[in-house]
């Protein structure tokens, strides 16, 4: 490697001697790294995880898929997931009646009003890149899992602290978003479970691996949406470059044919993926990482609407229990790959620390002075950068 740093911009994110450099302390090895080495987004059939009469070979062929998905990628397309489509379109009206509240609706169940962050975000209140400029151009609102509306779900058993505090604007105003929404919730969890009983089967382990340990899961959705993006290429995008959170996320949008979620592979090139009819876009989370010592890898991504229509989309998070330590399994600390995560963390620690800093506004913001910098400015790896 030359002596001399190289400094070059992928869209707007810096990266310093082949290290790709994003706010909230996100690093990624563009070369060399363990993942990252694809030109598109693999689609995968998941008929042999719904069919019951899927055969051996059927099922140990997802497995592979999945597996190769997963270590290759961090993100795939899937379809023959057994979801109902008429449950994503009564979402997607759902999220529709709530986006089209007036300001001051919307306003009522502001995020600020949430200590766990649920509710309505308007645009501009996040910039989740601060090598960006602009701010992040989305709408959105979040709402986090109940244990008395997931069909599994154990109730008063779930400990106080760990629930979201859902804020849902008045019925009258807009009657579909919490029905609409929690149908969709219990879809997702259910194909979650399913889906996870198979990653769990691609890293080695028994089926039920995550299930143990998501008894009162996370399943937060976030509902989008990206106004058509005029200032193309400049500092605004629609959602700035992160990685996701979670264990996995699960994404469903409308149109489905618009291609604005970007994906950054080990080259340093943003990849969309190709949508079908009835599909959804899956990705890895950091928890997943931190797991796998990244051999499963969060892939980072950003979504920029280029096209005339404005997009909705609607992902879906899921994670284990918020009170369960995520330690790096052995199996995948080797010479080749040495432990990336020095102690296990778990999910609530974990959420609330990325939260903390992706929501500068927000009134748990981090302390910026405690850092020792200019007001507004922070420090990633040497690197000096707006925000924080
Ligand atoms: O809108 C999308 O397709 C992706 C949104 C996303 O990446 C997120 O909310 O974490
Ligand atoms: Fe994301």
């Amino acid at each position: 490697m030359s002596e001399t740093t190289t400094e070059t911009m992928v869209g707007t994110a810096g990266v310093i001697n082949g290290t790709l450099q994003l706010s909230q302390g996100i690093t990624r090895k563009l070369s060399g790294g363990v993942g990252g080495q694809f030109k598109e987004i693999p689609v995968i059939d998941l008929t042999a995880m719904i069919n019951p009469s899927a055969t051996e070979e059927e099922k140990s062929k997802l497995v592979t898929d999945i597996y190769d998905a997963c270590s290759r990628v961090g993100f795939f397309v899937i379809k023959n997931h057994g979801i109902e489509w008429k449950i994503v379109d009564a979402a997607f009206d759902s999220i529709k009646e709530f986006f089209d509240l007036p300001m001051e609706k919307k306003m009522e169940v502001h995020q600020s009003k949430s200590v766990s962050y649920q509710g309505y975000e308007e645009p501009y209140y996040t910039n989740v890149d601060r090598l960006k400029r602009g701010g992040d151009l989305k709408e959105s609102f979040t709402t986090g899992y109940d244990p008395f509306t997931d069909p599994l779900g154990v109730g008063d058993a779930m400990p106080e602290i760990l629930r979201r505090h859902n804020l849902w604007p008045n019925p009258k105003d807009a009657p579909k978003v919490k029905p609409g929404l929690e149908q969709y919730r219990a879809a997702c969890l259910k194909l979650m479970r399913q889906l996870t009983s198979v990653i769990a089967l691609a890293i080695g382990k028994n089926e039920d691996f995550f299930a143990k340990k998501a008894t009162y899961p996370i399943a937060g959705i976030r509902s989008l949406y990206y106004p058509p993006q005029e200032n193309q290429g400049g500092e605004e995008v629609g959602l700035g470059a992160h990685t996701d959170v979670q264990l996995i996320t699960m994404i469903a949008q409308k149109p489905y044919d618009i291609q604005a979620l970007e994906v950054l592979n080990a080259a340093g090139e943003w990849i969309s993926p190709t949508l079908e009819p009835e599909t959804f876009v899956v990705n890895l989370g950091d928890m997943m990482g931190r797991l796998t010592n990244d051999k499963f890898q969060s892939t980072v991504h950003r979504v920029c609407n280029k096209d005339a229509r404005g997009r909705y989309s609607i992902p879906f998070f899921y994670g284990l229990n918020n009170d369960e330590l995520t330690e790096t399994l052995p199996q995948f600390v080797t010479p080749e790959n040495p432990l990336q995560y020095e102690r296990g963390m778990t999910g609530y620690e974990h959420y609330n620390m990325r939260m903390q800093r992706a929501h500068h506004k927000h009134p748990s913001a981090v302390n910026k002075v405690l850092l020792g910098l200019p007001p507004g400015m922070t420090k990633i790896d040497g690197v000096i950068v707006e925000g924080l």
